[in-house]
C-alpha cells in the first residue's frame, strides 16, 4: 500500500472503469473465489488500524455493491481487533453467489450485528433521513464515540445521484468530525469524471483507491473529495494504463535530459516572441514574457500592439520587437511565439502570419478566444501539424467550450479527459486543460493528468506564467515534444506553489518556479 498525495514522486497509470472491470476480472478468473475482495477488505482494515492507531469505534457504511462488501470484511477484521463498530447495511440483498454476498455472509457468522436505516450518531438519526422507522437507532443508547467512519457505500459502480437513506448517511458522515477513510472512491464521486453524481458526496479524509487508480480521483472534484490518496494495487499486475498521473520525477527527468552546461550562450538557449500584451494589459504579457526569460529562453522579445517603446521597469532583460519585424511573415518562424497575454483584439491582424509561419506556437487566453470566433483561423490552426508545425493549447475550460463551440464551461468538467482528448484531435496539437488536475492531451498520446499545485495559483495571471514558461522550455529543446514541453511546464509551475500558504501572486511564482530549478 502506498501514500499517494499531497506530494506524488512517482508517475502512475491511472484506469477508467472500463479498464479496471477488465483488469478485476482477468484477476478473478486467477484466482480462488472471493480471494480478491478478502484481500481488498483486509487493506482497508490495515489502513483504518494505522490511520487511528488508539482508535477504537468505527461506523461502517456498506453498499448494495462490492464497495460494500469490501467494507463489511473490513469490518470483520476490525471486529477481531477488538474495535466497537456500527455497522450498517444499504440497499438490495446481494445477489448470490457474488463477492457481496460472500462478505455479508461472513461478517454475519463472524458474529457482527448488522443493521439497516441510519447510524446513531448523538442518539439521533440523521435530520432529513428517509428511514421509514429508524431502525438504525438504539432506543435511548448514550452516544457512541466514534473514531472513524469507513464509507463503503458506492464505488466504482456509482452511476446516479445518492438518494434516500443512502444521501442521509453521506451527509451524517460528512457532518461529523470523526474522519472518513473512503474505499476505492468517496461515495458519489464518479470514477472517470471526477464529478460527483449529485448533491450528496462523500468528503473523505483519506481514500484508498484498490485494483488501479481512478482517473476520477486526480481530476475535476476529485481532489477535493478524495483527501489523502492512497493505493493498493492488491498484487495484481496492471494492464495497460488508459491515462497517466504525473510525479514529480517527471521534473527530474526534464533537467537530466536538457542540462544547462556551464558553456551556455544566449544564441544557443533559442528565442522566444510573446505576442500580447495591450494598452491596459501590458501586465499579462511582461509575465508571460519573464516566465519565458527565468524559464531559461536566451533571448525573450514582446510584440506589443500599439507599443508605446516604453522600457519596462524591473524586468530590463526583455527585448521590444522593432516595428518593422511585424510585416516580415518568415520573422515569426525562428521563435517559440507565445501569442495571447493580454493581447485582446489588438493581435488578431497578426494571428493568421503566426499560425502559418510559427514552428513552435503556444495559444493562450486571448490568443484561443480569437481563435474560437474565426472559422479561417481554427481552420488554419488545425491544418498547422500537417505543415510540420507544432503547437500548444492552454485552455481553461471556458475557453475550451469556446472551442468546441459548447455552451459553457460545465460541459467540459462534466468530463475533463474526454474534453482535452477532443480538442487535441480537433485541432490535432497539444492541449494542456487547466483547472485541478490539469489534463494534458496529445493526439497518439495517452493523456496526462498533473499531480502538483495547488488553489494558491488560483490568482490572475498565472495562466500568463504557465504560458511563457512552457515557451521558455521549448526555445531550449525546440525538439522535444510539445506534448511533454507541456507536462513538464505544468507540473514544474505547479510544484512551485505546492507549499505555498495562501494566494501567490504571479510575479512572485515566476520567483518561486525559478528557484526550483536552483534547488
Ligand atoms: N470484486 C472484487 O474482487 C473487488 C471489488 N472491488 C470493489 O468493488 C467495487 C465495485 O463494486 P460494484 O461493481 O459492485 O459497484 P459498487 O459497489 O460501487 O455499487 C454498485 C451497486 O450500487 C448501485 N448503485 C449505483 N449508484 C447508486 C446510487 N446512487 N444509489 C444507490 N445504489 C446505487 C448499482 O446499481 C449496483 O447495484 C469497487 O469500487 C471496489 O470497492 C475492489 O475491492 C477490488 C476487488
Ligand atoms: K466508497
Amino acid at each position: 500500500m502506498r501514500a499517494l498525495l499531497p506530494h506524488t514522486q512517482a508517475t502512475w497509470p491511472l484506469h477508467d472503469i472500463a479498464a479496471s472491470r477488465e483488469l478485476e476480472k482477468a484477476a478473478l478468473q486467477q484466482r480462488p473465489a472471493h480471494q480478491l475482495i478478502e484481500q481488498a477488505g483486509a487493506a482497508v482494515a490495515r489502513l483504518a488500524m494505522a490511520l487511528v492507531p488508539h482508535g477504537r469505534s468505527a461506523v461502517v457504511l456498506a453498499g448494495p455493491g462490492n464497495n460494500g462488501g469490501d467494507a463489511l470484511i473490513a469490518a470483520r477484521w476490525l471486529a477481531a481487533r477488538g474495535w466497537r463498530l456500527q455497522v450498517y447495511r444499504f440497499g438490495p440483498e446481494p445477489a448470490a453467489g457474488s463477492d457481496a454476498a460472500h462478505a455479508l455472509r461472513a461478517a454475519v457468522d463472524a458474529g457482527l450485528e448488522i443493521r439497516r436505516g441510519l447510524p446513531t450518531v448523538d442518539g439521533h438519526p440523521s435530520p432529513g433521513s428517509s428511514a421509514a422507522s429508524g431502525s438504525g437507532l438504539i432506543a435511548g443508547a448514550p452516544p457512541a464515540p466514534i473514531d472513524l467512519w469507513i464509507d463503503g457505500l458506492l464505488g466504482l459502480g456509482a452511476h446516479r445521484a445518492p438518494e434516500g437513506d443512502i444521501a442521509a448517511a453521506i451527509r451524517l458522515a460528512n457532518r461529523h468530525p470523526a474522519p472518513t477513510l473512503a474505499i476505492d472512491l468517496p461515495s458519489g464521486l464518479h470514477a472517470d469524471t471526477g464529478q460527483t453524481c449529485g448533491a450528496d458526496t462523500i468528503r473523505a479524509d483519506h481514500t484508498l483507491s484498490l485494483l488501479t487508480l481512478k482517473p476520477g480521483l486526480v481530476t475535476g472534484e476529485g481532489r477535493a473529495y478524495a483527501g489523502r490518496l492512497w493505493f493498493d494495487d492488491l498484487g495484481v499486475t496492471p494492464s495497460p494504463a488508459t491515462a497517466h498521473w504525473v510525479g514529480l520525477d517527471a521534473l527530474t527527468e526534464w533537467h537530466q535530459q536538457h542540462p544547462r552546461g556551464a558553456t551556455s550562450h544566449k544564441g544557443r538557449q533559442g528565442d522566444v516572441v510573446v505576442l500580447g500584451g495591450a494598452p491596459g494589459m501590458r501586465g499579462a504579457a511582461w509575465l508571460a514574457a519573464t516566465a519565458a526569460l527565468t524559464a531559461g529562453a536566451g533571448r525573450v522579445y514582446a510584440a506589443l500592439p500599439d507599443d508605446d517603446g516604453q522600457p519596462w521597469p524591473a524586468r530590463p532583460e526583455l527585448m521590444h520587437w522593432p516595428a518593422q519585424r511585424w510585416r516580415q511573415p518568415q520573422a515569426w518562424r525562428d521563435a517559440v511565439v507565445v501569442c495571447g497575454c493580454g493581447g485582446d483584439t489588438g493581435i488578431l491582424p497578426w494571428l493568421d502570419a503566426v499560425l502559418h509561419e510559427a514552428r513552435h506556437l503556444v495559444v493562450d487566453a486571448d490568443g484561443l478566444n480569437l481563435v474560437a470566433d474565426d472559422e479561417a483561423l481554427r481552420k488554419r490552426l488545425a491544418a498547422r501539424r500537417s505543415h510540420g508545425l507544432q503547437t500548444m493549447l492552454t485552455p481553461h475550460p471556458l475557453e475550451a467550450a469556446r472551442l468546441l463551440g459548447l455552451a459553457g464551461a460545465a460541459a467540459i468538467q462534466s468530463d475533463r479527459l474526454a474534453a482535452a482528448k477532443a480538442l487535441a484531435e480537433r485541432f490535432d496539437c497539444t492541449v494542456v486543460l487547466k483547472g485541478s488536475g490539469t489534463v494534458i492531451a496529445s493526439p497518439g498520446h495517452l493523456p496526462d493528468i498533473n499531480s502538483s499545485g495547488s488553489p494558491a495559483l488560483a490568482t490572475a495571471g498565472t495562466g500568463d506564467v504557465l504560458a511563457g514558461w512552457a515557451g521558455g522550455l521549448w526555445a531550449q529543446a525546440p525538439d522535444a515534444e510539445a506534448h511533454t514541453v507541456a507536462r513538464t511546464a505544468v507540473l514544474w509551475h505547479g510544484a512551485a506553489a505546492q507549499d505555498h500558504a495562501g494566494p501567490l501572486r504571479a510575479a512572485d511564482l515566476i520567483e518561486a518556479m525559478g528557484a526550483l530549478r536552483r534547488a
